[in-house]
């Protein structure tokens, strides 16, 4: 599990997260969601040690963050290119290379599975595939958790459906899944759990099948509640 105590983060003199805390399970795809510039990504950005807290705790099965987490946890950005340089290929296998962890059957599947062609230059690639790429590099390496930002930024229809189907395979297996999105239509069904931020806190968290279940709501009803009053 990825839990987050009472996290306390400033830009300068600008608090963005005012004590935020949530849990995040394995086996269950966890949401992020709210308006622009909530701090949604900087959440993501704590948990892999990308830019410092100034108080709270952010625990990986109950312990701290260290080097070590890296091989638990695996951090996907947004659309920006990773590693422009390289084909798909090559960047497979500089992947492979780099970590331990890297599984090259699920690299084959990913593959395959998105339509993409190893011998593309990242940097010629379209945006969808661009992010189906990003998606393929994070989702190769076998850690427990894995955290997205943004998947479905900006890319068209058919691409994000063929992104979310990904959701619904063997290819995630029971890792533990952290996604920040504003196309909640497009994953709202595969969602287990939604955290709604508001004003640097967690303004809501529930689980999507039982307030489905107990109050017919759906994520997007809820959604409507909380920010537009
Ligand atoms: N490196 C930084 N330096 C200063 N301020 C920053 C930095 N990174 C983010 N911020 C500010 O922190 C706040 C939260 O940003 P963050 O990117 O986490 O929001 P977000 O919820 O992911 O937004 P979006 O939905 O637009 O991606 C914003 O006001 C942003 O301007």
């Amino acid at each position: 599990m990825i839990e987050l105590k009472d996290v306390v983060k400033k830009y300068g003199r600008k608090e963005v997260l005012k004590g935020v805390s949530f849990t995040a399970s394995k086996g269950e795809i966890t949401c992020l969601i709210g308006v622009n510039g909530v701090g949604k990504t900087t959440i993501l950005n704590a948990i892999m040690k990308l830019t410092p807290i100034q108080s709270g705790e952010i625990l990986v099965d109950d312990e701290k963050v260290t080097k070590e987490t890296f091989e638990k946890v695996t951090f996907i950005p947004d659309a920006t290119t990773m590693l422009p340089n390289l084909t798909i290929e090559e960047a497979m296998d500089f992947m492979n290379d780099f970590y331990k962890v890297w599984n090259q059957k699920r690299a084959d599947e990913l593959l395959k599975f998105f339509n993409l062609n190893q011998k593309d230059k990242i940097s010629s690639l379209s945006k969808g595939n661009t992010a189906k790429t990003n998606l393929l590099l994070g989702l190769a390496l076998d850690v427990d958790y894995v955290l997205m930002d943004e998947p479905f930024s900006g890319i068209d229809i058919f691409s994000r459906e063929q992104i979310a189907e990904v959701f619904t395979t063997h290819l995630i297996e029971d890792r533990g899944v952290i996604i920040t999105t504003h196309e909640i239509n497009d994953i709202e069904h595969l969602i287990d759990k939604a955290v709604l931020l508001d004003e640097g806190k967690i303004y809501k968290e529930f689980n999507t099948e039982e307030i489905r279940e107990n109050e017919g709501k759906s994520v997007i009803d809820v959604m409507r509640e909380v920010y537009r009053g």
